[in-house]
């Protein structure tokens, strides 16, 4: 009896964990899609039963893109072998066309290029939210979309823009990206993120409830707590989506740069906003209507005079129209 009490208990306690945690993700994460991916839950893509066993830590994680094609909204590609009778997607302008490149491992790539040119879409094929519908995208050689997506979920850290906080405490929300690990190592991540002085600031320090929504948080406080959290999953591919794009240019800097350091071995695609901060990247892709236009370190895209050149200037004339 006593038994089955305590089992009762732990099961009310887990499910009324489990709906807590749901109710923060919903309120919290606002999109179904994204609530889905935090839940660890996928719409509409399973794993195919023929998926590969591949080992994150195993194999050199580069990634690469072969004449990759996506639109929004259309299924995948229909087969040869479906024949004349497959419907045809109605016509959409595509979102990434003919996208080829290679990112050998440990290296550090930034991705920059105007709104809308397809940065953020290239992040979600490499998550897997959706499928490629034409050429391959494969990481560490094989076929994202044979890859086990629980495998595929430790090789990648993904810190998106806006991060999702949950109404705890500090420390919780950044052991969120490795639930064994130890204070130690959750103080280490936050001072390579740049936030753990701000944190030992707070009357409560890492024990401070971080309120609904993160509320209580600047949005630079809760992107350095996302880095952070992203920083102890320490997963050998790490990807920042307008990671720092609330924080000042010399907090960025300094983040920028430990996050060279911190990932020597790793490799990372960060998509950027503040071209002034790329600097420290061993590559810069440049990307303009779902196609990379320019590709190389950034004096030399600057000299080229092409379009990272024009961004550039236009950054820097809007930073000293704002001086
Ligand atoms: N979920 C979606 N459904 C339909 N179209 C989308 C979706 N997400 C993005 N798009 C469209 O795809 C194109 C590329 O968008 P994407 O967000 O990848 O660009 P981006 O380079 O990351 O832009 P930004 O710098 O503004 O974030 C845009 O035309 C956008 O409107």
């Amino acid at each position: 009896m006593v038994i089955v009490s305590a089992l009762t208990f732990r099961i009310l306690h887990g499910a009324r964990d489990l709906a807590l945690a749901l109710v923060d993700v919903v309120q919290h994460v606002g999109h179904i899609e994204d609530t889905l991916r935090v839940i660890g839950l996928r719409p509409t893509i399973a794993d195919d039963p023929a998926s590969v066993a591949f080992d994150p830590w195993g194999d050199p994680s580069s990634v690469e893109l072969r004449r990759v094609a996506f639109t929004y909204g259309i299924s995948r590609t229909p087969s040869e072998s479906d024949g004349d009778a497959a419907p045809r997607p109605p016509f959409r302008a595509e979102t990434l066309r003919d996208l080829t490149v290679r990112i050998p491992a440990g290296q550090k790539v930034a991705v920059v290029g105007p709104s809308g040119a397809g940065k953020s879409t290239l992040v979600a094929l490499l998550q897997r939210l959706y499928d490629v519908q034409d050429g391959e995208l494969l990481i560490s050689n094989h076929a994202v979309a044979a890859i086990r997506q629980d495998d595929l979920r430790a090789a990648l850290a993904v810190v998106p823009q806006e991060i999702t906080l949950f109404h705890r405490t500090i420390l919780e929300n950044i052991r969120f990206g490795r639930p064994d690990a130890t204070e130690e190592e959750i103080h280490a991540a936050a001072r390579a993120a740049n936030c753990h002085d701000f944190i030992l600031s707070l009357p409560d320090g890492y024990g401070t409830l971080v309120g609904e929504r993160g509320t209580k948080l600047s949005g630079g406080q809760r992107q350095r707590i996302g880095i952070a959290r992203a920083f102890l999953k320490d997963s050998p591919i790490l990807i920042p989506d307008e990671a720092t794009s609330a924080l000042d240019t010399e907090s960025e800097l300094k983040i920028q740069r430990s996050l060279v350091q911190r990932m020597a071995n790793r490799t990372v695609i960060a998509v950027a906003h503040r071209l002034s901060t790329v600097a420290a990247f061993d590559r810069i892709l440049v990307m303009q209507d779902g196609r990379i236009v320019e590709d190389g370190i950034a004096p030399d895209l600057r000299r080229r005079g092409g379009l990272f050149a024009r961004m550039w200037r236009l950054q820097a004339e809007g930073l000293s129209a704002a001086e």
